[in-house]
């Protein structure tokens, strides 16, 4: 971000609460982080049944956090989100790395309720595209959807199935940008990575941001080839060929001070 740039240029999609910024850190601050990932004790992963974790800042528990200091390494950049976002009411104490193989995703969630609720997001490594989907407590159930429109016993298919105008939407996540999420985006929306190796991004909200920044490594040889490769529908596509890793940034606004007092 530079000194003359506001966040709300940051703005992507028809959302307001949704910021995508594009090589939110350089190339020699990604090799850094990646190397103090990879550098940390091999104890300090968790893996789940898809992804494996590191968890930075303390245990989050339901009443808060029982805080832990963030490595010097990660608060550079904790620091620079809080102060360049204005978005957080105190410090980020709470980051979770990611790491994701090609095949591996994130099913669509809505984070706990321990967070101050805005995330902000780093990526690092492949591209990989999230998929914002509305809750399903905004679906019109197809029982409501029928008994509102088919006045004349027949039943149209084409309807709205969620309220208020929430559709789904994707943003691609390039490396080194920072996606960060908010309000409505955070609550009335769940958020998720396929598992599978390619992914689309036809219509992502942020398509010309994340393009215009970074170019992706199309295995096409010739001009050609990606015509033929359009009329296929697979010119949008990312090929997760490495890892991908993100980075979390969160506040847990409740802090226990002593461990033993909850
Ligand atoms: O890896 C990502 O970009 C998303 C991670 C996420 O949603 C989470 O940790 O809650
Ligand atoms: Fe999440």
């Amino acid at each position: 971000m530079e000194g003359n740039e506001k966040l709300t240029d940051y703005k992507v999609g028809t959302l307001p609460t949704v910021l995508y910024i594009p090589n939110f850190i350089t190339d020699n601050e990604e090799n850094f982080l990646l190397n103090n990932i990879y550098g940390a004790p091999p104890s300090k992963w968790k893996s789940l049944k898809n992804r494996r974790l590191q968890n930075w800042g303390g245990v989050v528990h339901e009443k808060g956090l029982l805080p832990q200091a963030l490595p010097p390494w990660l608060t550079n950049l904790t620091q620079k989100i809080y102060e360049q976002t204005g978005l957080f009411p105190s410090a980020i104490n709470h980051v979770l790395i990611n790491e994701y193989l090609p095949n591996q995703g994130i099913m669509p969630h809505q984070d706990g309720p321990s967070y101050f609720p805005v995330v902000a997001i780093l990526s690092l490594g492949s591209p990989a595209v999230m998929d914002f989907t509305p809750h399903s407590r905004l679906k019109v159930d197809s029982h409501d959807a029928i008994d509102s429109n088919n006045n004349d016993g027949t039943i149209k298919t084409e309807k709205s199935k969620w309220l208020d105008d929430h559709q789904p939407f994707s943003v691609l996540l390039m490396p080194r940008s920072l996606l960060i999420f908010k309000d409505q985006a955070y609550s009335d929306y769940l958020h998720g990575i396929k598992d599978t190796e390619v992914h689309c991004y036809d219509g992502a909200v942020n398509e010309a941001q994340a393009l215009k920044h970074n170019e992706l490594d199309h295995p096409f040889s010739s001009s050609e080839e990606a015509v033929e490769a359009m009329g296929r529908r697979e010119y949008k596509n990312v090929h997760r060929a490495s890892n991908r890793i993100s980075l979390t940034c969160r506040l847990v606004p409740k802090v226990h001070k002593n461990l033993f007092r909850f």
